[in-house]
């Protein structure tokens, strides 16, 4: 059995909505102009100190403001899970992965606050056998420890880093675990400049594509 390991934001789910709800909550309250669902998405895959940060950027906000700006951000964020999807078969796909026997981890740059809210609201707070947030360690993706960190409670087994970012599979590369990517998320990256085991577009083909890599790996 394996121990498979998902981020969240653009992989198991749409959160891109939220986010830009939120920057546009902020933005507003400051007097700016609001930013666009692609701004929110690009802005999306280092954790929320980045996207802020980001946001000011495009509206010229400056550096002095990040932490004023970052902490009425987090407030809003804390239970932003109204507008978030889960990508079609994501979650049926998690029950069943569950239920052959593998082992489900989640590590993302979302910080665990909004993260748990999300995951309790889809009602997938419990599928996990270990959860690293972006704020959970003092470093985050890329860096691999929060990756590491996680699979250190999931047991043993062929461990695969499944998605969305050059920031994941930056983060796979350098923890030594095989990178599967999902290319139907928030990657601002040609696909070949990624340093992927395997690649899906839609739910319903993983299953299958981990049992083939478990077979190779064998
Ligand atoms: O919150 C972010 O910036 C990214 O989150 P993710 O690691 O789940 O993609
Ligand atoms: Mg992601």
């Amino acid at each position: 059995m394996a121990r498979l390991v998902f981020d969240l934001d653009g992989t198991l789910v749409d959160s891109a909505p939220d986010l830009q709800a939120v920057a546009n909550q902020v933005l507003s309250g400051e007097g700016f102009a609001p930013i666009s669902l692609d701004e929110a998405r690009d802005f999306i895959g280092e954790g929320t100190a980045v996207f802020v940060r980001k946001m000011r950027a495009r509206r010229g906000i400056p550096d002095s403001e990040q932490p004023r700006l970052l902490a009425s951000f987090m407030a809003l964020y804390e239970n932003a899970v109204e507008h978030t999807q889960p990508y079609p078969g994501a979650i049926e796909i998690l029950s069943r992965l569950k239920e052959s026997g593998h082992s489900l981890g989640l590590c993302t740059n979302k910080p665990l606050g909004p993260c748990m809210a999300l995951l309790r609201h889809l009602e997938i707070d419990t599928y996990f056998d270990a959860i690293t947030a972006g704020d959970s360690l003092p470093v985050h993706k890329p860096d691999p420890a929060p990756l590491l960190h996680t699979l250190d409670s999931m047991g043993d087994g062929p461990a695969f880093f499944i998605g969305d970012s050059e920031i994941d599979g930056e983060t796979a590369k350098r923890a030594g675990i095989p990178f599967v990517f999902f290319t139907e998320g928030y990657s601002k990256v040609r696909m070949s400049a990624l340093p992927y085991t395997a690649t899906f577009s839609r739910y319903p083909f993983l299953p299958g594509l981990v049992e083939a890599m478990l077979r190779r790996a064998a």
